[in-house]
């Protein structure tokens, strides 16, 4: 069966919704947690008495997901994100169904969600991680749907074992799924209103996970790495240095893809 793991730090408003759609979700044989990681507000109170049961993680999206999958214990671990503002449809319900109609050999359902309007600029999702994804791991380029860091995701707990603490959680399972060749899948679940924090780091952390895999692939040498992590740190800064207008969309997207579009360093590799 399938574990539903809210992940949830400082979620103290949303948390219960979340596992609220968990826990109408689940079957027979279900279990839905929730892990605090290390929030300092009500998260834990508010998740327990919403019926989930609740796993005292630390902060660091990766590290409270590889927690959950220490306590899953079920064929299928189904990641959520707790900071849901607005779903279209149960995303927990859309994702087991798919679970339950996969192959076993399937390693990972990707939730691919809509926006609603006026839709948010994702700078990381459009420019950082395409960016690097297309020049060092093709064979994963374009595969993973519109939101290829969608938080919303089941896979098989043995992926979880070596993902990084942090926000490069969902590139590395993407990479690492795409250079085993194991099957994965991307299916939609609808329109999800999140509640958005600017979080400066995430962009250098998804672009740490992605060279970390490139060196251990042999993609990018050793010698090289440094001039790949100051092309992230560039592109990080950008990103988060716009002063532009970000109601006016078009000009924001326009200044991260160009910002996206500066040469990449040698690999070094031959
Ligand atoms: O150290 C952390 C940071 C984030 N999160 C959770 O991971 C999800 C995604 O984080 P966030 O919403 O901040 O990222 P975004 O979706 O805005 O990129 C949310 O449910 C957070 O509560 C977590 O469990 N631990
Ligand atoms: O909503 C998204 O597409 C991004 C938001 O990041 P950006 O606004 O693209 O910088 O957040 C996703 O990426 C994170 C890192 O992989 C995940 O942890 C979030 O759960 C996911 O929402």
């Amino acid at each position: 069966m399938i574990t539903f793991a809210v992940l949830a730090h400082n979620e103290e408003e949303s948390v219960a919704g979340a596992v609220a759609e968990a826990l109408a979700a689940a079957g027979a044989g279900d279990r839905v947690v929730a892990v605090d990681s290390g929030s300092g507000d009500a998260t834990a109170e508010r998740a327990a008495a919403a019926g989930a049961e609740v796993i005292s993680g630390p902060v660091g999206k990766g590290a409270a997901m590889r927690l959950a999958a220490k306590h899953a214990g079920t064929p299928w671990l189904c990641f959520l994100d707790a900071d849901l503002v607005e779903t279209s449809e149960n995303i927990a319900a859309v994702l087991r169904a798919e679970a339950l109609r996969a192959d076993e050999s399937v390693a990972m359902i990707v939730g691919e969600f809509s926006d609603p309007p006026p839709e948010p600029v994702l700078g990381n999702t459009i420019a950082l991680y395409p960016a690097l994804v297309r020049a060092l791991f093709p064979e994963a380029d374009g595969r993973f749907g519109r939101r290829p860091l969608s938080g919303f995701r089941v896979v098989r707990p043995d992926l979880m074992a070596d993902v990084p603490d942090d926000f490069g959680v969902e590139a590395h399972l993407n990479l690492t799924v795409a250079v085993s060749g194991r099957p994965f899948s991307v299916t939609p679940i609808g329109m999800y209103r999140q509640r958005f924090r600017y979080k400066p780091d995430m962009g250098l952390e998804i672009g740490k996970a992605i060279l970390d895999l490139a060196v251990s692939h042999g993609r990018v040498a050793p010698s090289a790495r440094p001039a790949w992590d100051g092309w992230v740190a560039s592109l990080a800064a950008t990103m988060g240095s716009y002063r532009g207008d970000p109601g006016d969309r078009d000009a924001f997207r326009a200044h991260l893809m160009a910002a996206a579009a500066a040469p990449l360093p040698p690999t070094g590799v031959k």
